[in-house]
């Protein structure tokens, strides 16, 4: 084959490719097929049911070092799930130091409530537009935010929403939402009782922590600090604290259903966390590795250094850098 031959050849070949690629009519077929036979989500038992068992096995192995946190949140959801007739909304406030798995045990329950997890049009995550708006925003917000859960409510009754960063929130906008935590069998017509609100806030992160600090003073195994010992600082810290949940008169109004503490994780659970990660990248989990990337993180006290600054929650990013 002569030179020129093979030339046209091979750019017959790259343009095929390129062509291929670019417009990709095998994959749009695939997509428009899978969309066509995939059936869409519906507010019913195929695609919302509770997985009592499951949730315990995840709590047990994929949560670490929250033996107070694992026990009130699976008592809580468990109770409310298995209740035909809720008399008020499942509502939660989880409290603790930064990274200690707030956000990663809402997915954890999302996951066995919901088949399709946090990827549910069941679940909702509101954040930083709920923060500070001005005051000329405020009544929009206000009214959006009441809305948003009054129209998913109504959509679907078992609707779960997360709040994050519940501590940076506008007072005035928790207190708007008050009414749909209560008791009421309906407002407007709506009933919001078979929904879940999760708070998660870093309120009460320090006295938490200082906690769990004076029990490894006092020479005591981490396991045996208790919900009653967590309890009185947490509600007093959090009722001190100049924080929107306190001024939203949330609390003290008992909307919330339990209070879930989360203690500042270890060296020990920074490790699990990064093995974890590694499974779940299709890695094989290597504990030289996990130490590697554990003891490149801060520990307090700078002495002893027991506790990580930022629990489990950079870990993704830096393990990166040893493989
Ligand atoms: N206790 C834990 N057990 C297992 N994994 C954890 C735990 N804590 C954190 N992680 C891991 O670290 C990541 C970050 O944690 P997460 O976002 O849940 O922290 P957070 O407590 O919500 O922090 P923040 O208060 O800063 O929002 C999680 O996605 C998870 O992979």
């Amino acid at each position: 084959m002569k030179a020129v031959q093979i030339y046209l050849l091979l750019h017959v070949v790259f343009s095929a490719i390129v062509l291929v690629n670019t417009f990709n009519p095998f994959k749009k077929f695939k997509d428009q097929w899978e969309k066509f036979f995939t059936p869409s989500e519906s507010c019913d038992s195929e695609w919302i049911s509770f997985n009592a068992e499951g949730f315990k096995v995840d709590l047990e192995s994929k949560l670490f070092g929250q033996h107070i946190a694992s026990l009130v949140i699976l008592k809580a959801v468990n109770g409310f799930m298995r209740d035909d007739n809720p008399k008020k909304p499942l509502v939660l406030s989880l409290h603790g130091p930064s990274g200690t798995g707030k956000n990663f045990v809402s997915k954890l329950i999302a996951a066995k409530i919901y088949k399709k997890g946090m990827d549910s049009s069941f679940v909702h995550v509101l954040n930083s537009e709920l923060h500070f708006p001005l005051q000329s925003q405020f009544e929009t917000y206000k009214t959006q935010l009441q809305q948003r859960i009054k129209d998913n409510v109504t959509n679907c009754e078992c609707s779960m929403f997360i709040f994050d960063e519940m501590d940076q929130m506008h007072p005035g906008l928790i207190d708007s939402i008050k009414p749909y935590l209560g008791y009421h069998s309906n407002l407007d017509g709506v009933s919001y009782r078979k929904a879940i609100f999760i708070f998660l806030s870093n309120a009460g992160g320090e006295s938490i922590t200082q906690t769990a600090l004076d029990f490894w003073k006092a020479g005591r195994d981490r396991e045996e600090i208790k919900l009653n010992d967590l309890e009185t600082v947490l509600s007093s810290s959090v009722f001190n604290s100049n924080n929107g949940l306190w001024h939203s008169g949330l609390i003290t109004n008992n909307l919330v259903d339990f209070f879930v503490p989360f203690l500042p994780l270890e060296y020990r659970h920074v490790v699990q966390c990064v093995m974890a990660e590694m499974k779940a990248k299709g890695l094989h989990p290597d504990q030289n590795m996990a130490d590697k990337v554990a003891k490149d993180l801060l520990y307090f006290p700078r002495s002893d250094k027991v506790f990580s600054v930022s629990g489990c929650k950079t870990i993704c990013t830096r393990y990166h850098n040893y493989i």
